[in-house]
Parts: C-alpha cells; structure tokens; sequence
C-alpha cells in the first residue's frame, strides 16, 4: 500500500516555542523550516509514500517545501494543529477518496525512508493505527486505511488519545527515527545524535549546543 501523507507546519515564527532557550528568536524560525524539509525530504524518498501534502500558511515554508515536491494546502481552519491535520486530509480525499492518509509531524529531522517504510507498512494492517513519539506520551504518525476518517487527537499527551480513540497502536523496535520528535535542547541533541538531514545540520551547526 502507498500513503499520501498530510504534514503540518506552524507559522514559523510561532515555531517550536520549547526550544527558544537553545535557538534564539532570529535563529528559530531557520530551524523550525529545517526540521521541516529534512523531514519532507525523507518523506518523499520513502518507497511506502505516494505524495505528500504540507499544510501550512506560512509563505516561505510553502514555497521551500513545494520546491521539494510537496503539495501545499492553506490551513484554511486556522484552528490549530488537529484542525489543520483534518482539513488536509478531507483536501487530499476530496481528489482521491480511496487514498490511504497518514498524519505524520514536521519536527522529524532525523527521520529515515526505510524506517518511515516498516512503520507504513505495519500500519496498512490496520483501520487507524499510530506511533508513539520518543517521550512515549505524544504521537508522531497516525494513519487511516481508505475509506476511514483520520481522526486526529494530536497534543499534550495525545498517545492516550489516539489509543482511546480505537487507533491501534504500533509497537516496532528500531524505528526510532520516525519517533524522535524535536521539542526541547535536549530533543535536538538525541537527534543530532541520531543522524539529522543537511538542513538541520547546517543550522545546528550555527548554534552553540552544549555537549554536542
Ligand atoms: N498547520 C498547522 N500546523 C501546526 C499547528 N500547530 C502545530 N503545528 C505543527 O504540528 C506539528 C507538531 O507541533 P508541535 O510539536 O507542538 O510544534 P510547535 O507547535 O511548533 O512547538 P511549540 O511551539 O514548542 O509548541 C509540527 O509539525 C507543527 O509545525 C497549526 O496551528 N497549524
Ligand atoms: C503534537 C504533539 O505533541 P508535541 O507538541 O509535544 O510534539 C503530539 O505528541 O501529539
């Protein structure tokens, strides 16, 4: 089975508040757009994804992530994340109502096409199914198979949430980098540590991270 994936992207300047402590104001929004092409990138090499599409009011992070092959949709709702994530994935069925979607967040640096693969995979076995993030309280991916509404019930401890709403959670090992989701200094440094795309590297390596 291949997934059309719906990605959503903050303003970048309201981006990634938790990390202003590690990345100053001038610097966030860089690094917030960084997170977000290493993980379209890796997206889009992935052999289980059809397309994918972005989200997003911001102009430059429509612009950049289009110019690596995403749609992008205006988050018309403006409502927030999940409302975002809903209006994406009725866009993309509108078109095609047979597709296989899957919400997948844009903090993902580290993410690898292989790992993104196994966790698609294992989740076409299912109705809706999900990922835990690293912190094994949040969600990074959540899918629904064709024919089933997404659902989405990302935010502050949202694996409760996806759990309870019937999506079957996905218990793989060794995909950690479809998991490591970047919030805080020390997010950043376990994905340094894991292996971040060109683009988060290039701005990483601008800032002073201790102990990286
Ligand atoms: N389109 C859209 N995307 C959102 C919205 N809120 C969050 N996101 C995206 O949802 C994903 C998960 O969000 P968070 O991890 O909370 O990221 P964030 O809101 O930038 O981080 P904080 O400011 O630290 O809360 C990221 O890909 C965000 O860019 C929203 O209102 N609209
Ligand atoms: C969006 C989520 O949380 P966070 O903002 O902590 O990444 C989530 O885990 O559903």
């Amino acid at each position: 089975m291949q997934w059309t994936l719906v990605i959503p992207v903050k303003p970048l300047a309201r981006a990634k508040s938790r990390l202003s402590d590690t990345a100053h104001d001038g610097v966030r929004p860089g690094l917030a757009l960084a997170f977000a092409q290493d993980t379209v990138a890796a997206a889009l090499a992935c052999p289980a994804v059809k397309d994918v599409a972005v989200v997003t009011d911001d102009a430059r992070a429509g612009r950049e992530l289009a110019a690596l092959g995403a749609r992008i949709v205006a988050d018309e709702p403006s409502g927030g994340l999940n409302a975002a994530l809903a209006h994406g994935a009725a866009v993309v069925r509108a078109e095609r109502p047979e597709c296989a979607v899957a919400a997948l967040n844009a903090d993902l640096p580290a993410l690898r096409p292989l790992e993104l693969s196994r966790v698609l995979d294992a989740a076409a076995e299912f109705p809706r199914a999900f990922l835990a993030d690293a912190a094994a309280i949040g969600t990074t991916l959540l899918t629904a198979a064709p024919g089933l509404e997404l659902l989405p019930a990302f935010g502050p401890d949202s694996r409760a949430r996806h759990r309870a709403s019937g999506a079957v959670e996905l218990r793989l090992a060794a995909v950690d980098s479809v998991r490591q989701d970047v919030d805080t200094g020390d997010d950043l440094r376990t994905a340094l540590a894991l292996g971040v795309g060109a683009r988060t590297a290039a701005v990483a390596a601008q800032l002073l991270i201790p102990g990286q």
